[in-house]
């Protein structure tokens, strides 16, 4: 893409077998203003994508682990070359497991600590804005987006969360209520360079005024979740 030409920016949007989402991310790509391409697991070629997007859902039908199966797909191959090219990644809920999975995002996602499945309108704080998902959210602003999940739990060894912590790594936190036990209330999390960042929660399922949930104070606005979107074609702008 070349720079400048905002609405060209092409986002690729991976469906697995078992894949729930990938019709609301492509969506939220095109109302963000970029051009959604879907890909297919099983095809090792990004078709020149300028981002990716792993969706939500239940691949391979979660089982052995969540994203232990998908993690190696042929398209997983090439998202992890991109990835560690540059390419901005983001992987929501089943697509978090599977960069976990992948080791593109440190740590491990385990069912919730309740032990069941949650579904409920989740705030969470934007700690990082230096990703190439959240530059156009403001630092400490609290966002209001829906969670659903079985294996929502973020765990990893105390070096790893005090390293995560250090680096500014820790991209979303929950606020309020920690749904399922992750281990200092992590919601959302980035890489070292900030192109690739998972978390569980959805923000494909709020990006249209009057369908997604109520702010934590205001009225309904049900758009929180569209500067995801708005942040990863602002980021390739400016690279
Ligand atoms: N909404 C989802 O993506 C579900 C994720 C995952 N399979 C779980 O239940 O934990």
């Amino acid at each position: 893409m070349t720079a400048g030409t905002l609405a060209s920016a092409r986002i690729g949007v991976i469906t697995f077998p078992g894949t729930l989402d990938d019709r609301d991310a492509a969506r939220a790509v095109r109302l963000a203003g970029g051009e959604p391409v879907s890909l297919w697991h099983a095809d090792g070629d990004l078709r020149g994508v300028d981002a990716v997007v792993l969706p939500g859902g239940f691949s391979y039908g979660d089982y052995l682990r969540a994203g232990a199966i998908s993690r190696f797909a042929p398209a997983m191959d090439a998202v992890v070359d991109a990835a560690k090219g540059g390419m901005p990644v983001l992987g929501i809920c089943n697509g978090f497991q599977v960069l976990t999975e992948a080791h593109l995002l440190p740590g491990s996602m385990v069912k919730n600590d309740h032990l069941h499945f949650v579904c409920r309108e989740q705030v969470l704080a934007v700690e990082s804005t230096s990703t190439a998902w959240t530059n156009q959210y403001l630092a400490g602003q609290h966002i209001t987006i829906p969670l659903k999940n079985q294996d929502g739990q973020f765990v990893a060894d105390d070096r790893i969360l005090d390293e995560l912590e250090g680096e500014g790594r820790v991209v979303f936190r929950y606020q309020g209520w920690n749904p399922n036990g992750s281990r200092r209330d992590i919601a959302g999390i980035s890489n070292e360079r900030g192109n690739v960042v998972g978390l569980m929660p959805h923000p494909e399922h709020a990006v249209e005024a009057g369908f997604g949930p109520d702010g934590e104070h205001g009225p309904r606005t049900g758009t929180d979740g569209l500067g995801f979107f708005t942040s990863v074609l602002a980021s390739l702008v400016s690279a």
